[in-house]
């Protein structure tokens, strides 16, 4: 995954302290100046406030703002919205309905110095593959057509910083499936740093290299995505859903099979796929009930990918019945759930070696 460190000058630095009668939200946050940063959380955990204060929509005192060197809010400086080079995608497109497609993306295009313009026009257009709508209105486009228009019309701003309130949210199921391919895009081809709003785990999976989880107002967690998912101690791990994501290098394809070979640095595992270019990134989950444990390799299984893993630690699952176990393949964290009685009958316990088997990998892509 693309997150690294924070360095200097490549962060996006947001200290809020806001009060809204009985809730308030306090956020203290470095976060990487580059990729997708998710807010996750229940409804109401304060994400959209936070991303609404980002963008100066509203002005709260004693803020801290500060994106990739430039400093947005801090004391008395306060940049108004306008004067922010940020692009906000909102869950329902707010297009201009007596206007061509060509015309509201018109709208978003400022007049800016060359050396200024990050995306022009032919690439915005390229990028969200809306070139043959270009001269319909919007009541003539799907919500997902309205809603890449929406994006386009963001980037053309030449945004420093782009934030997305749960833009999918208002589509469904076909529809999001339709525009995540384009939002895969956008973070793989463009460097502009994303913040992206939303409550939906799949979201999370496919496009987040970085995690921040907003539980009633706090910070209960901000990482690497695939370091926060594999984390024992928060909300995510325990529940049905539990997973971790992981980033994996094409390394051929089986053909007589239809495998997909995908390396990762904990080893090799082969999904149920078509060929794909050799050495391309591809994002894959597992998920903690998908994984098994055994102390040596059973080749005598029908589980095809197995990879050597260390015990990291173990915790409580989501019924009394399990535990989830944290494991180490090669520094890439794995989870796996397992009961409580596999756990002694194996005497699992932090450092002891075992074999995970994997018994599903979703491709990400
Ligand atoms: N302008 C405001 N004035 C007063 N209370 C507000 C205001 N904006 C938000 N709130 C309150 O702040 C809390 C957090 O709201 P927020 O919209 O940030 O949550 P959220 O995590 O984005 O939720 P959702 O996923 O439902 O959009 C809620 O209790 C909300 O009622």
């Amino acid at each position: 995954m693309a997150t690294e460190m924070p360095n200097d000058d490549q962060a996006i630095r947001a200290r809020f302290h806001i009060v809204y009668g009985e809730f308030s939200l306090a956020a203290d946050l470095t976060l990487p100046g580059r990729g997708v940063t998710a807010l996750f959380g229940h409804s109401g955990s304060g994400k959209t406030t936070l991303l609404r204060a980002i963008a100066g929509l509203e002005r709260h005192p004693g803020a801290y703002l500060e994106v990739n060197g430039e400093v947005w809010q801090d004391g008395e400086r306060f940049l108004p919205t306008h004067r922010r080079p940020l692009g906000y995608v909102f869950q329902e497109a707010s297009l201009f309905p007596h206007l061509s497609v060509e015309a509201n993306l018109d709208f978003g295009r400022k007049r800016l110095a060359a050396a200024e313009r990050r995306v022009d026009l032919a690439q915005a257009v390229e990028l969200l593959g809306i070139g043959h709508l270009l001269a319909r209105r919007p009541d003539k486009l799907s919500g997902g057509e309205r809603q890449r228009v929406a994006i386009a019309r963001a980037l053309l701003a030449s945004p420093r910083l782009l934030l997305m309130d749960e833009p999918l949210a208002a589509l469904d199921g076909k529809r999001k499936a339709e525009i995540l391919p384009y939002l895969t895009r956008l973070r793989e081809e463009l460097d502009i740093p994303v913040l992206y709003v939303t409550h939906s785990p799949d979201e999370v999976a496919r496009l987040a290299d970085h995690l921040v989880l907003l539980d009633n107002g706090q910070v209960a967690a901000s990482g690497h995505l695939a370091e926060t998912l594999a984390r024992l101690d928060l909300p995510t791990a325990v529940s049905d859903d539990a997973g971790v994501v992981v980033e994996g290098l094409v390394a051929g394809h089986d053909a007589a099979y239809h495998l997909l070979a995908l390396d990762f640095p904990g080893g090799r595992v082969q999904v149920a796929h078509g060929p794909e270019s050799p050495g391309k990134r591809l994002r894959f989950q597992v998920r903690a009930r998908d994984v098994s444990l055994s102390l040596s390799e059973r080749d005598d299984s029908s589980i095809l990918n197995r990879v050597p893993a260390t015990v990291a630690a173990i915790a409580d699952a989501d019924t009394p019945a399990h535990v989830l176990v944290r494991l180490e393949a090669g520094g890439t964290p794995l989870l796996a759930r397992i009961t409580r009685r596999s756990r002694d009958q194996l005497q699992l316990q932090p450092g002891k070696s075992v074999w995970a088997q994997i018994k599903a990998v979703a491709l990400l892509a």
